[in-house]
């Protein structure tokens, strides 16, 4: 489903942060991203997202070159960042109902699977605009975006960083969801290193080329 094919990185002259990366992911698979600071996790993902450009080589998504057609590629992908981008001034549900509008895939069950996936997450009572939100709600509602789009390719990173405990359960469990229906799921997290089990494959990094 996805392939890379001979992907190389780097921001600067010297050592890049990985070189010549051929793999492939299929999917209903949950793969863990794990690395000390610094090891290249978040490039990586930002690549896998057409977030950035590769050096050399490239990625496929069923045979199609991602950064040649990055919008049909995209119309695929779940996205959670690290680093926060949410309207302020929209509530979490007016949110989810803007993704999926502009994405045209708004349908007359599009009020209830949000609702739905509010729920889960403790969103769904909060009726005021995401800016005055606390960060793990934040993190929550950017979770709740990923998902509402039936994603085939969910990219995560650091999906986990700033929640509580019980909400992580929560999230674990959506995410078991999401693999049963055929997703495939990158997840970069510190916090999951010392539950291993809970991924199909781990992928250390830095990478190294085999
Ligand atoms: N836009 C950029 N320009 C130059 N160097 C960058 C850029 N983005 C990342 N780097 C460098 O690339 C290396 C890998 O960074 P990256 O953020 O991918 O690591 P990470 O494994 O996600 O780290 P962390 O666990 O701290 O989030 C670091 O040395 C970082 O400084």
């Amino acid at each position: 489903m996805l392939e890379l094919k001979k992907l190389t990185k780097q921001y600067k002259p010297g050592q890049p942060i990985f070189s010549g990366i051929s793999r492939e992911f299929s999917t209903k698979k949950i793969i863990g991203l794990i690395g000390p600071n610094g090891s290249g996790k978040t490039t990586f993902l930002r690549l896998l997202s057409v977030n950035s450009f590769p050096t050399s080589g490239e990625v496929l998504f069923d045979g199609l070159n991602i950064h040649q057609k990055p919008h049909e590629y995209l119309k695929n992908v779940g996205l959670v960042h690290d680093e926060e981008s949410l309207p302020r001034h929209l509530t979490a549900k007016e949110l989810l109902e803007w993704i999926l509008r502009s994405r045209s895939v708004w349908d007359e069950n599009s009020v209830n699977e949000i609702d739905q996936v509010l729920d889960k997450l403790a969103l769904n009572d909060r009726d005021e605009p995401i800016g005055t939100y606390s960060t793990g709600m934040k993190k929550k509602t950017q979770i709740a975006a990923a998902f509402i789009v039936k994603p085939k390719v969910l990219i995560l990173d650091e999906p986990l960083r700033g929640l509580d405990a019980s909400t992580r359960e929560i999230v674990f469990g959506l995410l078991n969801d999401e693999r049963e229906k055929g997703t495939l799921i990158l997840m970069s997290s510190h916090s999951m290193g010392s539950d291993p089990d809970f991924f199909d494959e781990i992928i250390e990094f830095p990478l190294r080329t085999e």
